[in-house]
């Protein structure tokens, strides 16, 4: 049995938050209000909860936001349609489709569409490509606020043995290049890993993206590791859990954190740091070319 600390994600987005409510504050002042629009299709309750979140911690920090709502019915051309009607909106600077879409809907052409100057959840081909060649570009919400989550609470990760369990393109895949990109070692497993528990054993930094309720156990840690947990699961009981079975797991670990008020939270409050930034380099453009 180690101390373990909690990693407290609600408190720390909370932070982020202030600090963004004070830089929209100074950028009104120069006439600058940030704009963000959300596009949900159909009325999935977990998506039109997370999106709920999303307006009210724009409107908090002083972010304009519009939601779009669109039948589960629509066709693509009609999305497509919006989204592009939204990158000719000067007042808008964040565009942000809900996901998931559909089935009858390609995700992936809904997202190459949304402008990348716009693309605020740093899912388009040009942020995923700048962000693995290392140049500026808006990362996705989930891993850059499990980045920030750990450099607030002063966790370096260079030269650490980075394990990331999931490649989606949302969490596993943008994580691995953002800890890659901070000199950390990287590993990734997935769901056809084989001895899953022999990798993760040997993370000095566990990310949790599995999508399993309570899989990883005492027996995929190192004593002392850090957890990040990304899942979030409605167990049987109604109560919801991550990827980590927490009360098992966090006395191996010198950090750990929790679901909820973990990494959820921090995805939303990353949304709004890279709408501000967005919002800012909108202006910049604006003025430099006129
Ligand atoms: N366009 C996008 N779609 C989706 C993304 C995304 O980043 N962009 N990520 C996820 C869902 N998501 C945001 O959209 C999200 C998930 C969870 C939370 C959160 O705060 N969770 C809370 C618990 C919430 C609850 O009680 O259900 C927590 O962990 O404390 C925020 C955002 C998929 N789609």
């Amino acid at each position: 049995m180690m101390s373990y600390r909690i990693i407290d994600g609600k408190a720390i987005a909370q932070q982020v938050r202030d600090e963004l409510k004070d830089e929209v504050a100074r950028l009104k002042k120069q006439g600058i209000v940030p704009g963000l629009t959300v596009i949900l299709v159909g009325n999935h309750p977990a998506s039109e909860s997370y999106v709920r979140g999303k307006m009210r911690a724009s409107e908090e920090v002083g972010i304009r936001s519009d939601l779009i709502r669109m039948n589960e019915d629509i066709s693509p051309q009609e999305l497509l349609a919006e989204v592009r009607k939204l990158n000719d909106d000067p007042s808008v600077h964040g565009i942000l489709v809900q996901l998931p879409l559909p089935r009858h809907i390609d995700a992936n052409q809904v997202i190459a569409t949304i402008s990348p100057e716009k693309d605020v959840d740093g899912f388009t081909p040009v942020n995923v490509g700048n962000l693995v060649i290392g140049q500026d570009a808006f990362y996705p919400c989930t891993p850059y606020g499990i980045m920030e989550l750990l450099k607030r609470i002063g966790i370096s990760v260079e030269g650490k043995h980075a394990v990331v369990i999931g490649r989606s393109n949302i969490v596993g895949k943008p994580m691995s290049i953002l800890l890659q990109r901070a000199n950390a070692t990287v590993t990734m497993c997935h769901s056809r890993t084989i001895d899953l528990p022999s990798y993760t054993k040997q993370a000095d930094i566990l990310i949790a993206a599995v999508g399993r309720a309570e899989l990883i156990t005492s027996e995929y840690v190192k004593p002392g590791a850090v957890v990040i947990d990304v899942g979030i699961n409605r167990r049987e009981d109604g109560k919801l859990v991550g990827d980590v079975l927490f009360a098992e797991v966090a006395p191996h670990c010198s950090a750990i954190t929790p679901v909820p008020g973990g990494v959820g939270p921090m995805t939303i409050a990353m949304l709004l740091k890279n709408t501000v930034k967005s919002a800012k380099m909108h202006h910049r453009s604006a003025s430099s070319n006129g």
